[in-house]
């Protein structure tokens, strides 16, 4: 996924100023900046979830437009938001197809909107099993795992279902070590079965131990595109907060 020249304006306030964005395939880009930066305005242009004033956005180099979070959802990019975003009171089968539920065969099953509990919970139980998640049974209610647990479920759903890009809005956010180290291994698993992913996160040691790439955004742009295997945590702060420019950071702290 690329995007060039992406403005957004609010009345007065620029969120966006220009910003270019490059995901890859194959990798986990950690987006990181200062309160107030534009990095959420800046996700919400590339979810649909916002529609730019200004700049372009391409998929597989074809150039789109998303008019809303729905159409994003259709070419393939799964957005997963801070908030737990599971339904409490459901299993975890019927979660993982929430909105997508799979109906039975046959005119009269589509036409009254009969679901297949039965293969819904199959294809849980597979897709759980590819990414190795640990759950007793595929119909236990979401409200009784752990918050770890469900951020597992609305993770493991976003990849089931993209095609092209998951985008994680903080997903550690509200989880202890235990349960947000879970959720990482989780992510890694994400990528490796072939997804890009974009995290955006104020936690700098999971920055470190997940990002291949990390995308500095500063006063509604990128500042820097730096390479976590090469530059400290300290330096990286620096360069979030203006306090080192990217002109000053060897070529290897730079990621290409
Ligand atoms: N809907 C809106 N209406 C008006 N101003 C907005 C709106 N959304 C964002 N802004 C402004 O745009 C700027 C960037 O905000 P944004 O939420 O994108 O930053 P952020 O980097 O994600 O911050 P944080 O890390 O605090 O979530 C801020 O000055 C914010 O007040």
């Amino acid at each position: 996924m690329e995007a060039r020249g992406l403005v957004k304006r609010y009345g007065q306030v620029t969120a966006i100023n220009g910003a270019d964005f490059e995901l890859r395939p194959g990798e986990i880009l950690a987006v990181i900046g200062d309160n107030g930066a534009g990095k959420s305005s800046m996700i919400k242009a590339l979810s649909g979830a916002v529609v730019p004033d200004e700049g372009q956005i391409f998929l597989d180099g074809q150039l789109v437009s998303f008019r809303s979070p729905i159409d994003a959802r259709r070419q393939g990019i799964e957005t997963v938001y801070q908030d737990l975003a599971v339904a409490p009171a459901m299993t975890i089968a019927e979660n993982l197809f929430l909105g997508r539920e799979i109906l039975k065969a046959g005119p009269i099953a589509k036409l009254l909107r009969i679901v297949d509990k039965k293969k819904m919970h199959e294809e849980a139980v597979r897709h759980m099993q590819g990414l190795q998640f640990a759950i007793k049974s595929m119909s236990q209610p979401v409200e009784t795992l752990s918050g770890g647990q469900r951020q597992g479920v609305a993770v493991a759903r976003s990849a089931a279902f993209a095609r092209h890009v998951v985008i994680m809005d903080e997903p550690t956010a509200a989880l202890g070590v235990r349960e947000g180290n879970m959720v990482l291994d989780l992510i890694r698993k994400v990528r490796d079965g072939g997804l890009p992913v974009i995290l955006i996160s104020h936690n700098m040691p999971h920055v470190f131990e997940i990002a291949d790439r990390i995308h500095v955004h500063r006063m509604g742009q990128r500042a820097a595109l730096l390479n976590p295997k090469q530059i400290s945590m300290a330096d990286t702060v620096s360069v979030m907060t203006g306090a080192l420019k990217p002109d000053q950071l060897s070529a290897e702290m730079l990621a290409h």
